[in-house]
């Protein structure tokens, strides 16, 4: 399925990886896609990456043409305070959209009133998505449709994982898989360093680190065996890993992680208010 004319709020980080991964992935023309992002850098950005796509500043241009005119799907990719000055704008009509939210915390309830109708998804989406690896998590409002679904699934599914879940979980999707990009980018650096100070080239680490995280993460997921029988299986007796691991537990690393998902998770929940 290709995705229809898609106009998105907000050019940042997220909207790069989710918008830049499902265009490679070819399941969206930039020739559908308009961008509204009012600074200037951010729509250079845009231009010249993907040169068939259409930028704006804003909601109308000079010529008082609409970036939502012939739109069929809205993205909103603006930080979570933004959302509300957005809807409020009365140059936004989405009378007709199907709306899709990303910001994290802000709910269903509060786009559904901004936006006028409740034709409107929730998503928590992470920025792996711009390698095809994303793992996003959604929840819907009343009036969306099986197609819009469909949409909704072709969009995150070309970039990676998709489940769909009720609203009151995405905070602790926020934890694990929105927010956790960056917990285990802090782990491979960590481990490169670790490397570099037992003697290995800067760059040698990283690589060994980053395939580490990688194959270990495809054998959780491919084998389906519970990662601590996996990690079990690496810890010879009286060995090298088990070594570790005691210095890895005396640290409460595990707890540290627990503790991590929790804080974001609860970040998330104070943003809804
Ligand atoms: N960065 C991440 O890993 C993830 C971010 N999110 C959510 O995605 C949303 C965007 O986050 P980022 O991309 O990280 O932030 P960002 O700060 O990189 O991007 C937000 C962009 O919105 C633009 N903007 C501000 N006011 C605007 C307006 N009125 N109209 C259009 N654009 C406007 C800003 O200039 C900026 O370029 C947030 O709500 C965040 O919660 C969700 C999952 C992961
Ligand atoms: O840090 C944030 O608020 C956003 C939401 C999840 C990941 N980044």
């Amino acid at each position: 399925m290709k995705l229809p004319q898609l106009t998105v709020v907000g050019g940042g980080q997220m909207a790069r990886a989710l918008v830049g991964g499902m265009i490679q992935q070819g399941v969206l023309d930039a020739s559908k896609l308009t961008l509204i992002a009012p600074s200037s850098n951010t729509r250079q950005w845009w231009a010249e990456k993907y040169p068939d796509c259409r930028t704006m500043e804003g909601s109308t241009n000079e010529a008082g043409e609409s970036a939502y005119a012939s739109c069929e799907i809205v993205l909103l990719a603006v930080k979570p305070h933004i959302i509300a000055p957005v809807l409020s704008d009365p140059n936004v009509d989405l009378g007709g959209k199907l709306v899709i939210s990303i910001a994290a915390g802000v709910p269903l309830a509060t786009i559904t009133a901004g936006v006028g109708h409740s034709r409107v998804v929730r998503v928590m989406p992470n920025t792996p998505s711009l390698v095809g690896e994303g793992a996003a998590a959604y929840s819907t409002a009343e009036s969306v449709t099986g197609s819009d679904i469909e949409s909704v699934e072709t969009m995150l599914g070309s970039v990676g994982y998709a489940v769909q879940v009720s609203e009151n979980q995405l905070d602790a999707v926020t934890g694990v898989s929105g927010s956790g990009p960056a917990y285990i980018y802090l782990v491979i650096e960590a481990l490169a360093d670790g490397g570099v100070a037992a003697g290995l080239p800067r760059k040698t680490a990283l690589e060994l680190a980053a395939q580490t995280v990688r194959g270990a993460a495809t054998m959780v997921r491919d084998t389906g065996e519970h990662p601590g029988l996996l990690k079990d299986n690496v810890c010879s007796p009286g060995g090298t890993t088990i070594a570790a691991m005691r210095v890895l537990e005396q640290n409460a690393v595990r707890g540290a992680l627990i503790d991590a998902v929790n804080a974001s998770a609860a970040r998330s929940r104070e943003l809804a208010k």
